[in-house]
Parts: structure tokens; sequence; C-alpha cells
């Protein structure tokens, strides 16, 4: 357990002076304690007057409203976490339904697309192809001394929508572990995998940070990849694995490839799958139907729309009971090259092989001069009660195409997930007005509420993996589980949807909001954890009411222990 941890008291810390100010996770500024101030040679180092957590928070809140702009927010509080940890999570926490957008979408997009203009100090591991000989050295000194719960690593080819960013969001996700979960932050470690970058803006600036050189692929990519695998396999054996924003041709191929080896997970097919069946099976709840009984549009057939599609069919297929073949006829896929069809050939990545559709059945629909059937038609066909977006391709949700799904369903369930928030496929008031406030919606980066037609306000729920993925690892981690398996992640799943403020009232959103995101995080880490127990992929020999018990044993919370100077303790 960490010295920051709220449920050790006192702490034995070994550093004194300018270096315990300076140590984010150690500091606690104005609010060292006389006592402390004395042992640990702050009391000509620091102003007179002991601030308590709250008049801490009250002043850092004040100075964060001073700044006019999200990302300046962004960076005010990317310089407070450097700061002081405790006080970090704790403001943020305080006030996260204002902050969340501040320090996740959509203003991480803009903090990540200027993060070597913006950049003042580093955080965590920094693995370049370029300096791959050193990689086991490097990696040692970082995790030193460590007991490392959590990886989140990427290589950065596609952050949300903004595509190829060279470094960056790691730590922004690792962060929201700690916030949303409970993870303790001196356990987790956050990766950039640096393999050079095809954007040229970044290539040409020189106050780039990150390594000049094109996006390395193919067998060396493999290989680089491959061997900071095989350090965390040997050296963090026990730890989860998460993968962040890699490109659409690598990150199915490398967690197929690593996910009986380790425990891995990767956030975008799985976290995004995850929480896109919740927040369906919460529509259907409302619509009095079921997950079988949908047609499915995902547009957008990329990592997340690929994990979309795979977890809504096995979402089906386990709550529904149908075949697997049976669920897949009920997914219609569309890519930049219109419908998956057969006749794409080549075009169609191996992996969507089983949601492709034959030609036959597409014969006499108007195509474009390629011979590709764009959305519209689609729509006019197939008579979707389901629509998604996960292509970055923001308004592709055109009016027409909306008008036109309303004509074939009461209720049309219509989720625009792509991020960031300029990226949405529909602006979800839009989409409410053209369906006269029919429409069930989700969104993948906040909106405000929709008007409906009675004049009261529809809440657009956040549809971001965010919901979910604190507590699939959290769970993970809790059950010391050897892998997180599909069944532990439906497991979550259908916590979430359980939690859905529209089971009780179906004019409520579909998922629940996320200044509750901590407590739903957690309820969905009890179901991960209890189904890797009861699967025997779990490494505890406890169970039961224990789990609870043990999950709440297990979080980090953002508030000051007692410090007691020990040449020998932590540091
Ligand atoms: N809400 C969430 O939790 C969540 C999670 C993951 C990703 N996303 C968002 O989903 C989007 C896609 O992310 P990804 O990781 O899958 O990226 P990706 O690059 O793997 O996939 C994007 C896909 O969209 C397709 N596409 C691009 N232009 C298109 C067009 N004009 N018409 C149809 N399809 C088109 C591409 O061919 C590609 O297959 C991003 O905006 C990302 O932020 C949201
Ligand atoms: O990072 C997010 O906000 C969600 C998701 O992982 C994405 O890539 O858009
Ligand atoms: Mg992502």
């Amino acid at each position: 357990m960490s010295i920051l941890s709220n449920k050790k008291k006192v702490f034995h810390v070994a550093l004194r002076g300018e270096s315990i100010l300076t140590n984010p996770h150690f500091n606690k500024g104005t609010a060292f304690t006389i006592n402390e101030r004395k042992q640990f040679g702050l009391v000509g180092r620091l102003p007179y007057q002991v601030n308590t957590l709250d008049e801490q928070c009250q002043r850092a809140y004040d100075q964060l409203l001073s700044r006019d702009t999200p990302l300046r927010k962004n960076s005010f509080l990317q310089s407070l976490k450097e700061q002081n940890s405790v006080l970090f999570y704790q403001l943020i926490l305080r006030h996260l339904k204002e902050l969340m957008p501040i320090v996740y979408t959509p203003t991480e997009a803009d903090a990540i697309a200027n993060y070597s203009h913006l950049f003042r100090r580093s955080e965590g591991l920094y693995l370049t192809l370029d300096n791959q000989d050193s990689m086991e050295e490097d990696f040692l000194e970082q995790i030193r001394g460590r007991d490392i719960d959590l990886i989140v690593c990427s290589d950065a080819e596609a952050i949300l929508g903004i595509g190829d960013q060279g470094v960056g969001i790691s730590t922004a996700k690792s962060a929201i572990y700690t916030l949303l979960a409970g993870i303790d932050p001196m356990k987790s470690l956050p990766v950039v995998l640096d393999v050079g970058t095809d954007n040229e803006t970044l290539l040409t600036d020189l106050v780039y940070v990150g390594w000049r050189h094109e996006r390395v692929r193919g067998e060396a990519y493999d290989q680089f990849v491959d061997k900071f695998i095989q350090l965390v396999r040997k050296h963090l054996p026990h730890s989860l694995l998460h993968f962040e924003d890699f490109g659409v041709t690598n990150a199915q191929r490398l967690l197929e490839l690593y996910r009986d080896k380790h425990a891995v997970f990767n956030d975008d097919i799985q976290g995004t799958g995850a929480v896109t069946l919740a927040a369906v099976m919460s529509a259907v709840g409302v619509t009095k139907s079921t997950l079988a009984e949908q047609r499915y549009i995902i547009y957008g057939a990329g990592s997340a729309g690929l994990g979309i599609a795979r977890q809504l069919r096995d979402g089906i297929v386990q709550i529904d009971g149908i075949s697997v073949d049976e669920a897949n006829e009920r997914f219609y896929l569309i890519d930049k090259h219109g419908l998956i069809k057969e006749s794409l050939g080549d075009l169609i990545r191996p992996m969507l092989r089983e949601f492709v559709r034959s030609d036959k059945e597409w014969e006499g629909i108007p195509t474009n001069d390629k011979g590709e059937i764009a959305l519209l038609e689609v729509v006019k066909k197939i008579r979707p009660t389901v629509l998604i977006g996960s292509s970055t391709n923001a308004g592709a949700f055109t009016e027409e195409v909306v008008r036109e799904m309303a004509k074939g369903v009461d209720r049309p369930i219509i989720l625009p997930l792509s991020n960031p928030s300029r990226l949405v496929e529909v602006d979800p008031a839009k989409a409410n007005e053209w369906t006269n406030g029919k429409a069930l919606l989700a969104t993948g980066s906040p909106f405000p509420p929709a008007r409906m037609p009675t004049g009261k306000d529809y809440i657009i729920a956040e549809c971001n993996n965010a919901l979910i993925y604190p507590g699939l690892g959290f769970g993970a981690v809790l059950a010391k589980a050897r892998s997180l398996s599909d069944s532990m992640i439906l497991a979550g799943a259908q916590r979430l949807a359980s939690l859905s403020p529209a089971l009780k009232d179906p004019d409520d959103a579909l998922l629940p909001d996320f200044s509750d995101a901590p407590s739903v995080n957690f309820e969905i880490a009890i179901a991960v954890a209890e189904k890797a127990i009861a699967e025997g992929t779990s490494n505890v020999d406890w169970g039961g009411e224990e789990v609870r018990a043990r999950g709440k044993e297990m979080q980090w919370l953002p508030i000051y222990g007692e410090y007691v100077y020990d040449e020998n303790g932590e540091c």
C-alpha cells in the first residue's frame, strides 16, 4: 500500500526539505502540520499558516476559475498534479462533472494535440524505438521500488478521433483510473511507446518532444512492442496491461496476440464495446424489446466499431440465447468504403469477416460510382432500430438520415460516439428535434440536455468508456485475475446497465451520470471481481461478502495521512 493511502494513518517517510516539497506523491504544501514541518525541515520553507485540505481545495478552485479557457484550466490542473497529487484528485472529485471535460474528453484532445507546447514536466515512462537497447534498464529505473498493478500504454497512432499524435494519452487515462476507481497513483504506470509519427505538423514543429522520425511499422514495430510486453510479463507478471488509442491495424491484432499470455485489455475495443452494450440494454429496456429484436447499423468500423459490434453480438448471444450466426445477421457495418459487403474484397479487414453482408442482398440498391452503398441507402433498406457512430466523420448522421430512420421505428436508438465533441456524428439536440423527442440518445463526449417537445429536458447520457474501464481494471486487479475475460467484461456491462436511470424512469438518461462515476465504477469492479472468482481466473482465496470489503480496503482516496520522519521509511 502506498504512502498516500488514507487507510494507513501514519506514514514513515525518508524525504526531507526540498525533496518532499517537490515530490507530488508526498507533498502536502501548506497542509503540513507544525509537527511535520519541524520533523521534515519545512518550517522556514513554508508560510506560517497551516491549511486544511478543504482550504487548499478552495484556493486551488479559485485559481482554476481565473483561467479563462478549458485548455488553460487543463494546464493548471496538470501543474497541480505535478505538485500535489492528493490535492489534484481531491479537487477534481469535488467538482467531477465540471472538471471531467477539462481533464478528459473533449479538452484532453486539445491538450494532447498541443503536448509539446504545453510540456513542463515528464510523467510516466517514455520508451522510444530509437532507445530500445536500454529498454529494460529504463523500465526498471522507472518502476524501482514500486509495486505496479496497472500499466496504461499507447503508441498514440489513433488518439480519440484526432489521429496520430506522436506522444500523449496514457497519463490522462491512467489518472481516470485513480479518480473513478481508486487505483493508487503510485501503483499505476503510464507508458508512451514512441515509434515515430506521420503527423507532418509534429515532424516540422521545432519544439516537438517526441522522436522526429516517420512512424515505424511492420516487423521492427512488432519487435519493439513485443520487447516491452515481455518486460511487463517478466517484471510485473500480475499487472493489468491497458492498451489505448493504437491504430486500427494494430489494436485488435495486439489484443489477440497477447490475451492468452498476460492480462491485457484494449479500452477502445473492449471498454467501448462494454459501455455501448450497457447503453443499448438500457434503451431496449425503455422500448420494452430485446437486444435480439434490434437491427444495428455501426457507422465507422475501426477499433471502436468492431469492439461495439462484437460486444453487442456476444451480449445478444448470452442474454437472448440465439446463435452467433443469427446474432451476426442483425449487424450492418459501414466504413469509409460504404456498407461492408462481399464485393469490397481486400478492402475488408479480416477481423470484420463475420459481419460482411452478401452482395445479393443489396442488388438494385443505388451506389456511388465506386459501387459503394452509403449510410442513407442502408437506413432506407434495413430500417435500423439502433444507429451507432464511431467514424470520426462529424455530422454524418444528417437530418435526412435521422428523419429516414425515425420513419421506420417509434423510438430510434442513436448513439453518436465519436470524440472529441466536435467530431460527433450528430448533435444530440438536433437528433432530438428531428425525431420530435423520440430518439433515445447517448454521446461519447458530454453534451447539454436536449429540450423535449413537452418542455422537459432530456439528459444526454455520456456513453464513454471511462464509465466502465476504471471499474473493469480495478475489478481485475482486486481479484488478481490472470486475464480480463469476455465474461468478466460482460458482467461489468450488465452491472452498469442495471444502474441506468432509464430503468426507473424511461424519460431519464440511458446511463448513470458522470457525477456518479466513482460509485458506478466501484459496482462494476465488484461484478468483475466476483465473476473472476466464480470462473476461477482469480488468484485470491476469498469471495462472497468479502469482495466488497476488500474492494473498499484497496481503494486509494485522496486524503492526507500523518507523516513521521524515518530515514528507513518510504521515499
Ligand atoms: N465513446 C467512446 O467511449 C469511444 C471509445 C473509443 C473510440 N471512440 C471514438 O470513435 C472514433 C473512432 O475511434 P477508433 O479508435 O475506432 O478509430 P479507428 O481509426 O480505428 O476507426 C475509425 C473508423 O471509421 C472509419 N471512417 C472514417 N471516415 C469514415 C466515413 N466518412 N464514413 C464511414 N466510416 C468512416 C474508418 O475507416 C475507420 O475504420 C473516434 O472519434 C474515437 O474518439 C469513442
Ligand atoms: O478517450 C476517450 O474519451 C474515449 C475513447 O477512448 C476515445 O478514444 O475516444
Ligand atoms: Mg481511446
